[in-house]
């Protein structure tokens, strides 16, 4: 049977040195779903979905207390293979970041990493990781091109393709279309749309409109809390919160 919840945080506090940027934070994702992080600049939706990789051990200073799970095991246990938890769970950022080698050499890079030399087998993954982020016709003539000839757009598929190639299970976006013009953002938002038949997706927006199209569910983060925690429809339509309903008609932030 498969899991309702996919992660689940609690008591979840981080500390940049003295500075508290995570307080107590209980949050639940479900399966299959798409979960919208919003609120003002600085109020931590970063730094959350950095934990959910662990990718703020990688920041000096850093210390974390409480507990995230991942299918119910705590991936702060000292025990757990960080390598294998960042393939489960793949980010990708604000700006696109593709390496400086071919379009195919992106995708066949984390697969080579992990061992594999069989050219049919790649040939085969970096097709099906470039059908899954929809870039595979608008590529397929040019995969032995540089990367970094191709539009922002397409270096964000790319990059999302890139991800899909070692076979992840949740897909972290960290305002993946903010640096992307109107139309390869709504190539991506349809992008994101599709993958949560097979991924669970947590996205960082400052765009309200995105959240609302896109996702399931909704965190209103401010100062370093999650104000209000619930379905999209509910935080857009009716927060319990007066601060989200501050924050969401745009009388703050
Ligand atoms: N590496 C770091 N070292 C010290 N403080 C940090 C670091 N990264 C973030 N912070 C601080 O932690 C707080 C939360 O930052 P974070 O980037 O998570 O917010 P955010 O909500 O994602 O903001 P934005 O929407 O502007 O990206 C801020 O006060 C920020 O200055």
């Amino acid at each position: 049977m498969q899991r309702q919840e996919k992660i689940r945080t609690r008591g979840l506090n981080l500390f940049y040195g003295e500075h508290h940027a995570l307080k107590d934070i209980d949050l639940n994702v479900r399966t299959h779903s798409i979960t919208a992080l919003i609120g003002p600049s600085g109020c931590g939706k970063s730094t959350f979905l950095r934990t959910l990789n662990r990718m703020n051990d990688l920041i000096d200073g850093v210390r974390i207390i409480g507990e995230v799970s991942i299918d119910d095991e705590n991936i702060y246990q000292p025990n757990v293979d960080v390598v294998a938890l960042r393939k489960k769970v793949g980010m990708v950022f604000q700006r696109p970041n593709p390496f400086p080698m071919s379009v195919y050499d992106n995708i066949a890079y984390g697969p080579r990493i992990h061992g594999l030399k069989d050219r049919r087998k790649l040939d085969e993954i970096v097709e099906k990781s470039l059908k899954g982020a929809a870039l595979w016709e608008e590529v397929k003539d040019r995969l032995h091109k540089p990367a970094l000839g191709l539009s922002g757009g397409q270096q964000q598929r790319l990059c999302i393709a890139r991800l899909l190639a070692v076979e992840p299970e949740i897909l972290l976006m960290d305002e993946p279309t903010s640096a992307l013009d109107p139309i390869s953002t709504l190539k991506i938002e349809e992008l994101v749309q599709e993958l949560k038949r097979e991924y669970t997706i947590v996205i960082v927006t400052h765009n309200m409109q995105q959240a609302a199209r896109i996702s399931d569910f909704t965190a209103y983060f401010l100062n370093g809390e999650v104000v209000e925690y619930d379905t999209t429809d509910v935080i857009f339509t009716n927060p319990r919160d007066q601060r989200t309903e501050d924050y969401i008609t745009g009388r703050f932030g």
